[in-house]
């Protein structure tokens, strides 16, 4: 039986592609009221469900100890996961088996609760020991509107005495789940073959595959994946023997990944992928189109690898391989282990935005070996993650850089703070999550005041000297674990009373002058902001400062393009970052400055979104078109979402423009952010 296989289109344009692709179909520039782009054609109305056979339970169903997940880990969980996927093309589905290896934390158990979203479920079987695979009850509950819908399945009373139980689940996917995004060929660098990869963070794992979808469980797995000949899959693992299914025009990806990982780090790839070696240690994978520019970007990955390996614990992962996603992947990166996938926004063609990939190489250690038991703690994956990054940052570039890049963080929180509202639940460093989604509640929080927190700690209990040790031995107490704040905290005690230079009566009262729950729960900006070395802002400042004067009447208008001439992207970022924290510019200033610097046409996505920002809460309609053609060539979150938020509120006709490019182009962005901005935009879900 063949594989289905999409049809090939026309062959691809000989033209090199631009940096990234338009995400709007190349033969149709995107206008403002064009009719939808051919491809739209291609996304049929989401498929229905699979219809379910199983009995379903019609009681709202109970949370389990983590309050994102109905998953019984206190009675059963997962040490193993085996996925066996056959990609379907034609239906947009994965369909196969996910077998779960248990263990009984409680021996009494006698059912396991795995979570599930937007999954077609066939039917469930149990093998004891060595014995066969037979069917067992099981109950699909209703769907809850965030959690999805809990699987209950019933184990016999023999798993009791069994030194190993399996629980074997038959399932698809469906066109209603949020994890994977499959693309049209018109969506790629190539435009011949399909595409698909998939995000799991945070509780987006479940729409993959039925599984414990918690992070305070951590799994093993291994996976066979079918997909059409020519294209290729990877994944979140190490990559195993490959086969060819004879008389079929599939291939069969086996991977394996060995070190337990939580189930929002489980990730998926298949498409046109070409790999170049990169470093000892690492592959960069991409579109042939792509893969050149980002082995040149990305030539220094062995550097920063080596660099964390310094500060903190020998790296256990094996392999470092990069992903260049297509342009609608949502995030910067994601960690994925072995495999960190990137957005194309990173190929600047100056390696100025490297950073990021220094913070997913960071997330080998934070997040991906010590990982928050829940996702209130996610500031113990992303504030440490960002601490860590700079570590490596200053290693590699000295301490000023390190403080510099802290300060952008310190006004990215101010800014985020001061959107959010100053009482907000969800700028706590540990918020509330129960019964929210974890997506409704991300943001900078957990990087900048996680960071600012950890900065200020270092600072307070005695400077690198005391605090880098305790972060090397932060990591060997902790790697293969899943922790909560509490267990973090009480660490930290346990260490420097125990390793600090000054004593254990010394540390111990250091530690109890920090204000604890202060940071950990209060909203809004820290009580408390450390030391900054603002050496590197000096030149940023005073340029803000003269066009400060120009606006207020207070200085000359005497500016020059070489006012920028000596400052590195970073530094630009940094003036643009300081300008929107205050009043809008005048569209006199905004036509001056742009004629002198040429803000506009910079291809660079940290400047063109502050730029941006910049022109769109100063009303300034020029910029729009600009701002249109942005959110229609990339679908990074952090990029699009302030952008069709500042669109929205700037003025009546960029509202209807933010909400008509939104509604006509949403098939382009992935679910996570096609869900995030539909919100933004006050459209109902
Ligand atoms: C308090 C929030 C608690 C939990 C949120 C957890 C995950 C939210 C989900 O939306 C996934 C986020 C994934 C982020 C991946 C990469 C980021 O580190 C970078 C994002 C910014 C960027 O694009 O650079
Ligand atoms: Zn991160």
């Amino acid at each position: 039986m063949g594989c289905p296989l999409s049809r090939p289109t026309a062959r691809a344009s000989s033209l090199p592609p631009p940096r990234y692709q338009s995400l709007v179909s190349a033969s149709k520039s995107p206008r403002l009221h064009s009719s939808p782009p051919p491809y739209h054609a291609l996304f049929t109305a989401a498929l229905a469900p699979a219809a379910s056979k199983q009995p379903c339970n019609t009681m709202p169903y109970p949370m389990g100890p983590d309050p994102n997940s109905f998953a019984n880990t206190a009675q059963v969980a997962t040490r193993h996961l085996s996925l066996d996927l056959t990609v379907d093309f034609s239906r947009k589905v994965l369909h196969g088996t996910a077998t779960h290896a248990i263990t009984l934390v409680d021996p009494q158990a006698r059912t396991a609760v795995f979570d599930s979203k937007a999954l077609g479920i066939q039917g469930v079987q149990v093998a004891m020991d060595q014995g066969p695979f037979a069917p067992v009850e099981y109950t699909v509950a209703d769907a809850h509107p965030k959690f999805g819908n809990a699987i209950e399945v019933s184990l016999p009373a023999a798993v009791a005495k069994a030194a190993e139980t399996r629980v074997r689940i038959h399932y698809e996917t469906t066109a209603k789940g949020t994890a994977i995004q499959f693309l049209a060929p018109e969506q790629t660098a190539g435009k011949v073959h399909p595409y698909l990869f998939t995000q799991c963070q945070a509780i987006h794992a479940r729409t993959m595959a039925p599984c414990q979808d918690t992070p305070a469980v951590k799994i093993t797995y291994d996976a066979r994946i079918t997909v059409p000949k020519p294209l290729r899959a990877l994944m979140s693992a190490l990559p195993r023997e490959t086969s060819v299914t004879e008389g079929t025009d599939c291939t069969v990806y086996a991977f394996e990944q060995p070190t337990a990982i939580p189930s929002y780090l489980l990730a998926l790839v298949v498409g046109n992928l070409q790999g170049q070696r990169i470093g000892p240690r690492s592959y960069v994978w991409a579109e042939p189109e792509v893969v050149d520019a980002a082995a040149w970007e990305f030539a220094d990955v062995e550097k920063f690898v080596a660099a964390a390996e310094d500060l903190l614990t020998p790296y256990q992962w094996g392999v470092y391989d990069l992903l260049v996603v297509p342009p609608s992947f949502p995030f910067g990166g994601m960690e994925n282990p072995c495999l960190t996938f990137v957005t194309p926004t990173l190929l600047a063609g100056d390696r100025s935005l490297v950073d990021v990939v220094i913070h997913e190489i960071s997330h080998s250690w934070t997040g991906n070996l010590v990982t928050n038991k829940d996702w209130g703690s996610f500031w113990l994956n992303e504030g440490w993650t960002m601490f860590v990054e700079r570590k490596v940052l200053g290693r590699l570039k000295g301490e000023a850089v390190r403080h510099f890049s802290a300060i952008l963080g310190w006004k990215e929180l101010f800014k985020t703070v001061k959107r959010m509202g100053l009482t907000h639940p969800f700028t706590a460093l540990v918020p509330n999550l129960e019964n929210e989604d974890p997506d409704d509640a991300f943001s900078t929080v957990p990087y900048e005041k996680g960071c600012s927190f950890l900065f200020y700690l270092e600072q307070h209990l005695g400077g690198a000297a005391v605090f880098e040790p305790y972060m090397r031995a932060y990591i060997q107490r902790f790697a293969g674990e899943s922790i909560d704040t509490q267990q973090w905290k009480d660490f930290l005690y346990k260490y420097m009373t125990a390793h600090h230079p000054d004593g254990a009566a010394k540390a111990q009262a250091l530690l109890d002058e920090v204000a604890w729950d202060a940071w950990f729960y209060n909203p809004g900006m820290p009580h408390v902001k450390p030391h900054f070395d603002e050496t590197l802002l000096k030149d940023c400042q005073a340029l803000v400062d003269r066009w400060k004067a120009a606006q207020t009447g207070t200085g000359p208008w005497d500016f020059d393009a070489n006012d920028i001439a000596s400052l590195t992207t970073e530094q630009k970022v940094m003036f643009l970052s300081t300008l929107l924290e205050w009043e809008p510019l005048t569209h006199t200033v905004l036509d001056r400055m742009d004629q002198l610097y040429q803000w506009t046409p910079v291809r660079n996505g940290e400047i063109r979104l502050r730029w941006q920002t910049l022109c769109l809460v100063a009303k300034y309609t020029p910029i729009f078109p600009h701002v249109v053609a942005f959110v229609l060539e990339q679908g990074r979150m952090k990029y699009i979402r302030p952008l069709y938020r500042n669109l929205y509120h700037s003025t009546p006709e960029g509202a209807q423009l933010a909400r008509t490019t939104f509604c006509e182009n949403r098939q382009i962005y992935h679910p996570i952010a096609a869900s995030m901005l539909a919100k933004d935009l006050d459209l109902d879900e």
